[in-house]
């Protein structure tokens, strides 16, 4: 069932259970998932709870207020009750329509009919069904509605002529900013970052905004144009003349691209509120991509020149872990992982800080395995998390926007998935068997394939990767790999990293 639910969806039923293991409970009850929804602020169900003027915090605690649970034990069972809710969700999205897949708006529809404590605390707090189904149908509808044409809508009845000559003014002058924005934004997206799928999503927002905008009429828009005798033209901010970088040109242009989309969405609420939800929706794009963008910005600072990622740890370096690593580094190493499962955190600490200093000095970047705590207390540039470690999100409140943080991928949902949390570089494995870790089954090749056309973010193949199978790895279309045993038990350490490096430079 979970595969029709969207990856909110399934953060919010996965926090649900987190929450009734901190109340103690043996269920997760359908109050669980109403804590659970407060917390994931920007769904599409806080937004509608927002725009109903329900205040998130009316509806009872979210699940960073309740006391900490440990990630081992595992969540109790979904009740009888919160069953049902999941059930009338799917249906909810099926009937609403919204490509089938239950959002949570899906699961607030739900729980507000569900007429238990979530249903009273949900009514308590001013919300009624017709009106969230009201809205729920709208925005569903802007998603998969037919798009109506320029005929279809002509220019408001104002009782004013003068105030749709000034609306018309507005509408241009928003239009146009965000057209040109989107372009920015595209333009950053192929050119800089040259990331094909957030180069495809922009041109796909910048398509939908352009059948949009067919709904003005462009007569009504042009012939109240009047660019010399608008009072803003030369009014410029003191930053806005100049942009130090790139990046900048970025930040500055996902700015004026979503607050052009709300004075569209905005001004259009007077003649036209389906056309409004269109803006809104694609303002909300603008704000997913902006998460996507600036990840791939801060991976491309971090990794973009990395091609070799060693693994130190367990084992092998037990006794001489600093040797290791100065060796890999001497070798050529770009990123220096320290991945450790045994030993009590408190050592594990301490050897995280010595592998620390060792690659500051030597600029190399420094990545912690599972912790994200530790990863802060040692100053790591990062933390990479397994499907079954920390989220991203959870590792970005400990660490914060600048850390680079990496996703173990075995599959392309999974691969998919990353990206859309916010990950800033993936592992893309296990391609073969490995001396390091046992796995029940391989991704192989073929994923390294896949992972190719999938992401511009920087990604490493990973998994039982030697000298003698590298070709076929780099064949596959890699050019960033992440090896343990094949360094740290090599007789030479710094010889082998090093043939490695030299033969992924190589194929550069
Ligand atoms: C670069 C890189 N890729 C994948 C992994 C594996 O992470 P995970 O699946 O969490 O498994 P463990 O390493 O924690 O056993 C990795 N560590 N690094
Ligand atoms: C931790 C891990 N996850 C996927 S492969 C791997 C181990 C990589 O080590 P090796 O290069 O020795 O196979
Ligand atoms: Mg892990």
């Amino acid at each position: 069932m979970w595969e029709s639910f969207t990856a909110g969806a399934q953060r919010v039923v996965e926090r649900a259970g987190r929450v009734a293991r901190s109340r103690g409970s043996d269920h997760v009850e359908p109050i669980d998932l109403l804590s659970a929804l407060v917390e994931e602020t920007e769904s599409r169900a806080a937004a509608l709870l927002l725009e109903l003027d329900i205040a998130l915090h009316e509806l009872g605690p979210a699940s960073a207020d309740l006391p900490p649970v440990d990630d081992e034990t595992p969540s109790p069972p979904h009740s009888q009750e919160l069953r049902l809710v999941f059930g009338d969700a799917l249906a909810k999205a099926r009937e609403l329509d919204r490509s089938q897949a239950v959002g949570t708006e899906h699961l607030l529809v739900a729980l507000l009919s569900s007429g238990g404590p979530a249903a009273d605390r949900l009514s308590r707090a001013g919300l009624t069904i017709d009106a969230l189904i009201e809205r729920v149908a709208r925005v569903n509808a802007v998603e998969s509605g037919p798009i109506p044409m320029a005929e279809d809508i002509p220019p408001p009845e104002l009782a004013d002529p003068g105030e749709a000559d000034d609306l018309a003014r507005i509408l241009d002058a928003s239009a146009n900013r965000a057209r040109e924005g989107l372009r920015v934004l595209e333009d950053y997206a192929r050119f800089v970052l040259d990331d094909p799928g957030l180069t495809r999503r922009l041109k796909d927002v910048r398509h939908r905004f352009g059948q949009a905008i067919q709904a003005f009429d462009p007569d009504w828009l042009v012939c109240s144009r009047d660019t010399p005798g608008d009072v803003g033209t030369h009014i410029m901010a003191t930053d806005e003349g100049t942009r130090a970088n790139a990046r900048a040109v970025l930040v500055a242009n996902l700015k004026r691209t979503a607050e052009a989309l709300r004075t569209l969405e905005e001004y259009t609420k007077i003649s036209d509120q389906w056309l409004s939800g269109r803006f809104e929706v694609l303002r909300y794009d603008v704000y997913t991509i902006e998460k996507r963008l600036m990840a791939a910005v801060a991976a491309r600072k971090g990794l973009q020149d990395a091609r070799l990622y060693v693994l130190v740890g367990g084992l092998p370096t037990l006794g001489d872990l600093t040797w290791i690593v100065e060796e890999a580094i001497a070798g050529g190493a770009d990123v220096i992982q320290y991945r450790e499962k045994g030993l009590p955190d408190r050592v594990v600490l301490q050897r995280a800080r010595e592998v620390r200093i060792l690659t500051a000095r030597a600029g190399v970047r420094f990545i912690m395995n599972d912790r994200p705590d530790l990863a802060r207390l040692a100053s790591a540039d990062g933390v990479h998390l397994g499907q079954d470690d920390v989220s991203v999100r959870d590792a970005r409140r400990i660490l914060g926007p600048n850390a680079l943080i990496g996703v173990s991928t075995h599959e392309p949902s999974q691969l998919e998935a990353a990206i859309r949390d916010g990950a800033n570089y993936l592992g893309v494995g296990p391609v073969f068997p490995s001396q390091t870790k046992d796995f029940e089954a391989l991704a192989g090749l073929a994923f390294v394939r896949h992972a190719v056309e999938a992401t511009g973010l920087p990604w490493f193949a990973i998994g039982g990767i030697t000298e003698a199978n590298l070709d076929q790895v780099l064949d596959a279309g890699a050019s960033r790999i992440a090896v343990s045993s094949a360094v740290v038990r090599a007789d030479r350490p710094r010889d082998a990293a090093a043939a490695f490096k030299a033969r992924l430079l190589d194929a550069d």
